[in-house]
């Protein structure tokens, strides 16, 4: 165990037609001959986003301009433990060439899960995949208000939705989510469900979207349809004992709740601001801000190191 880490600024390149820039490592660096995202250790008095510009500049001859942090993650390796502030670039200028005599590749999203990166780098994968904006359904009188409000949420660009309708049994959720999920997997959506994880699995739902509950009940075995490539585990957490058992259970994504008073939930206390940073800064996973959220705060989340936004009331 290493306890001070190594400040370390990771750009994410993302050129207009949606590939990643990614550049292998030499066999003599530490995490030798596995693939990056460019980048390398912050210096003394210099600030995350001119650690950039200069990285990209010495390892690739190219002008960067940072737009927004993605992710930080800290990782302790055993000999090393570094933490990854790692940033979304889609403005540079100039062509990348590796000129330390690294192999350097434009990939796409997809094809990133087939590249050895070093351990740290899971979280970095599934939040260069994740949007900014998790839905979750609100209120719907039948059956066409619910696929019409839906149709609209796809059209406006969204991918990942959350069915929640707490009013219906499990017998009649399951039902409409049958038809839910083919209506948003023919537009390309990922749509989240929640129940049993057998249930939805044999829906032939590829997200599940685990209760606190839940997240205390069930095992890994329980949840290992969900592990599989193509799948996604989120999970609910309002405090670290539950983040602890998401990480544990391996959740690509929770939400965090609630970060201010809501509708849905009147009688809870928001999470103080100091309590929601941490949390956020602490653990590995993708993390969504939940509770009475609007678009406008995305620039905050950001900052903070989370995902982005989730919310009924922001959509619905
Ligand atoms: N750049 C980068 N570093 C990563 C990634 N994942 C990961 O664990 N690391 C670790 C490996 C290293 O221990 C550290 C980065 O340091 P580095 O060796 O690139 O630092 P540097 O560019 O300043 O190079 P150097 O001259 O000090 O060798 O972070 C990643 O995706 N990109
Ligand atoms: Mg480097």
């Amino acid at each position: 165990m290493v306890s001070k880490s190594v400040h370390v600024a990771v750009a994410v390149i993302v050129n207009t037609s949606g590939e990643v820039l990614i550049a292998k490592r030499a066999s003599h660096q530490h995490q030798g001959d596995k693939w990056e995202f460019p980048g390398g250790k912050v210096e003394s008095g210099e600030e995350v986003t001119e650690a950039l510009v200069r990285e990209c500049q010495e390892e690739l001859n190219i002008t960067v301009k940072p737009s927004r942090r993605l992710i930080a993650i800290t990782h302790d390796y055993g000999d090393k433990c570094v933490m990854l502030d790692v940033w979304y670039v889609d403005h540079l200028s100039g062509q990348p060439v590796g000129l330390e005599g690294q192999p350097i590749r434009w990939v796409t999203m997809d094809e990133l899960w087939s590249y050895t990166f070093p351990s740290a780098n899971k979280p970095i994968i599934h939040a260069i995949q994740l949007p900014s904006e998790y839905v979750i359904t609100g209120d719907f009188i039948d059956y066409d208000e619910l696929f019409s409000k839906v149709r609209r949420i796809i059209d406006q660009g969204h991918r990942l939705i959350q069915f929640r309708a707490p009013q219906l049994g499990e017998k009649d959720y399951l039902a409409i989510a049958s038809e839910l999920l083919l209506f948003c997997e023919a537009a390309g959506c990922r749509l989240m469900l929640k129940g049993s994880p057998q249930s939805v699995y044999q829906l032939g739902g590829k997200g599940l979207h685990l209760t606190a509950q839940q997240l205390k009940q069930v095992t890994a075995i329980d949840i290992e349809s969900f592990k599989q490539p193509g799948y996604l585990l989120a999970a609910s957490c309002h405090n670290e004992e539950e983040i602890t058992l998401a990480e544990q259970l391996g959740a690509d994504l929770i939400t965090l709740s609630p970060i201010n008073y809501t509708q849905s939930h009147p009688t809870l206390m928001p999470l103080p601001d100091e309590e929601r940073d941490l949390l956020t800064h602490k653990t590995t996973i993708p993390v969504y801000w939940l509770g009475g959220m609007s678009k406008d705060q995305l620039p905050q989340t950001w900052y903070q190191g989370a995902q982005g936004i989730a919310s009924i009331r922001a959509y619905w």
